[in-house]
């Protein structure tokens, strides 16, 4: 039976250890400040835009939330995020996603400086992690090799498979992985024959975004199993896209959800901040 791996209380834990680096940085006269930008009423949205800005405070960090109506154009977001690019108190830009249909995602994104880009979806921040030199990594995927670090998981030289190829989870973990040295195998809707792959995996990351598709026989006796997905059931139950009850039979440790990377997330952007500050 694999042991679970509390994401809640690692998450708890580095957000006391910045809370300790905020209270340094305010003794030499200087608080990390977030801005998050919510565009639009998406109940979810405005959901971890709380837990973002009740994060922020919680830890000592100065924060704005804007919250603009749906209407709002493209060009007046594009003026907000210039004002907060010159905005001092600020260190780190969030505009929470997705966007209304009307509003171009990449264009929004480009127009925040690189430097206070603590989401790391700029263009600048997505080639440096190619390179290993990106000043800031996607918070989900640096919360996956935090987890995996924090429970003493040894990444070198193992086979991690990926499913998912998402610019914001499955494209940026892989290249972390590889940047630990271990071998990198990702995964996708194509894949021709997803159980073999996964099969072969000691580190398992999932981020497809489809509910339960990975069950245990598709787990290798062992692995360390990382559940990104988040759905919300029809019944109202919040699951993964791992089937927790049969996979937790074959894995050595598994993320749970919630409770699992969902936490990381945050507590990365809050490290982001912090190092944007410092
Ligand atoms: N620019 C941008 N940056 C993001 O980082 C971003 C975003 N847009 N849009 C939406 C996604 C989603 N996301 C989550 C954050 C925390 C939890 C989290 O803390 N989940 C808890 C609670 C889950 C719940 O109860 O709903 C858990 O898994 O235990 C989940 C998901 C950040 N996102």
């Amino acid at each position: 039976m694999a042991k679970i791996i509390d994401g809640k209380a690692i998450a708890q834990e580095i957000r006391k250890e910045i809370k300790e680096r905020v209270e340094e940085l305010k003794a030499r006269g200087k608080q990390p400040g977030l801005a998050v930008v919510l565009v639009g009423n998406n109940p979810a949205s405005q959901t971890y835009v709380r837990m973002k800005e009740k994060a922020c405070q919680e830890v000592g960090m100065y924060s704005e939330v804007h919250r603009l109506p749906e209407e709002t154009s493209e060009e007046e977001l594009l003026t907000l995020i210039d004002q907060l690019n010159a905005n001092e108190k600020i260190h780190g830009i969030l505009v929470q996603l997705p966007l209304p249909e009307h509003i171009d995602e990449k264009k929004i994104i480009d127009r925040i400086l690189p430097e206070k880009d603590v989401d790391g979806f700029h263009p600048v921040n997505v080639g440096n992690l190619f390179t290993n030199t990106a000043r800031f990594v996607a918070c989900t995927p640096r919360g996956c090799i935090e987890l995996l670090d924090r429970m003493g998981v040894e990444i070198e030289g193992k086979k991690a498979v990926v499913i998912g190829r998402s610019n914001i989870v499955g494209k940026p973990v892989a290249m972390l992985l590889l940047h630990r040295n271990a071998t990198v195998t990702l995964c996708h809707s194509r894949t021709a024959d997803l159980k073999k792959e996964c099969l072969d995996a000691d580190i398992l990351v999932v981020a497809v975004g489809r509910p339960e598709m990975i069950t245990g026989d598709m787990i290798k006796e062992g692995a360390v199993v990382i559940d990104v997905g988040i759905n919300r059931l029809e019944d109202g139950r919040l699951v993964g896209d791992v089937h927790f009850e049969s996979a937790k039979e074959k894995a050595s440790m598994i993320t749970p959800v919630p409770g699992g990377v969902g936490p990381m997330t945050i507590a990365m952007l809050l490290l982001n901040t912090l190092e944007a500050c410092e």
